[in-house]
């Protein structure tokens, strides 16, 4: 599979994308077990990845509205399943950080637990997206979700967060990681997003991106 960046979309696809996120958003519900989860009644994507990876951020930048989902410097912030529609046929999903290394052993299981069982269980999930920072790169334990999503067989598309923070020169290095890493997982989709929530640089193409899922 060849990994490529996301390009910007063409007008179409762009209006596309701005008019399903002109619709409201709203803050619906927080989930801690799967009997919580809203009827599976719509399309809805979700967004992974590690504490403080940029999450919550993400996800306000996309529908425009600051304080949605709530983000914050203390990792481990978002620990339920936080589910917000936007316009009526859509949900996001924010859903909590995985490898915070400083919560105590039995949050850790308990929320691990929760997020195997919605990847892997939830029929109407279309796409997860899975952040990851762009300073970093694939950690271990971005694999095992992928991994987990391969197995699922929910297609995953990975977005790259902070690109703000990051050197052009240091980036190559990043991506190269990235490629070879996504190539081991056969559900992954072969465009990558570069996003910074902070600058606005791929919010609208991943709103294209997203109003293409149906
Ligand atoms: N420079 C920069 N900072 C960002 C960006 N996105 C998020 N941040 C910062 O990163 C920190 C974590 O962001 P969140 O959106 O709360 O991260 P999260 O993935 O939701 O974190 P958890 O809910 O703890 O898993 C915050 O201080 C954000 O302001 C970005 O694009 N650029
Ligand atoms: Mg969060």
């Amino acid at each position: 599979m060849q990994f490529s960046l996301a390009e910007a979309p063409d007008e179409a696809t762009a209006e596309k994308g701005r008019k399903l996120f002109a619709g409201q958003s709203e803050f619906l519900k927080g989930v801690v077990a799967m009997s919580g989860l809203p009827e599976a009644d719509r399309v809805e994507v979700c967004f992974a990845g590690r504490s403080n990876v940029g999450k919550s951020s993400l996800i306000n930048a996309l529908t425009g509205t600051k304080g949605l989902a709530r983000a914050s410097n203390t990792p481990g912030r978002t620990q339920e399943i936080n589910y917000f529609t936007q316009g009526p046929d859509l949900y996001l999903v924010d859903l909590p950080g995985y490898g915070y290394a400083n919560a105590p052993l039995a949050v850790v299981e308990k929320w691990q637990k929760l997020l195997k069982r919605y990847l892997s269980g939830r029929q109407t999930l279309r796409r997860a997206f899975v952040l990851i920072d762009s300073r970093h790169g694939i950690k271990k334990v971005d694999d095992e979700i992928m991994a987990l999503l391969d197995s699922a067989a929910v297609t995953f598309q990975c977005v790259m967060t902070k690109a703000d923070k990051v050197k052009a020169k240091d980036l190559d290095k990043v991506m190269e990681q990235v490629r070879s890493a996504l190539s081991k997982h056969p559900a992954a989709y072969p465009e990558i997003v570069m996003t910074s929530s902070e600058k606005g640089e791929g919010i609208a193409t991943l709103r294209s991106i997203i109003s293409g899922i149906d």
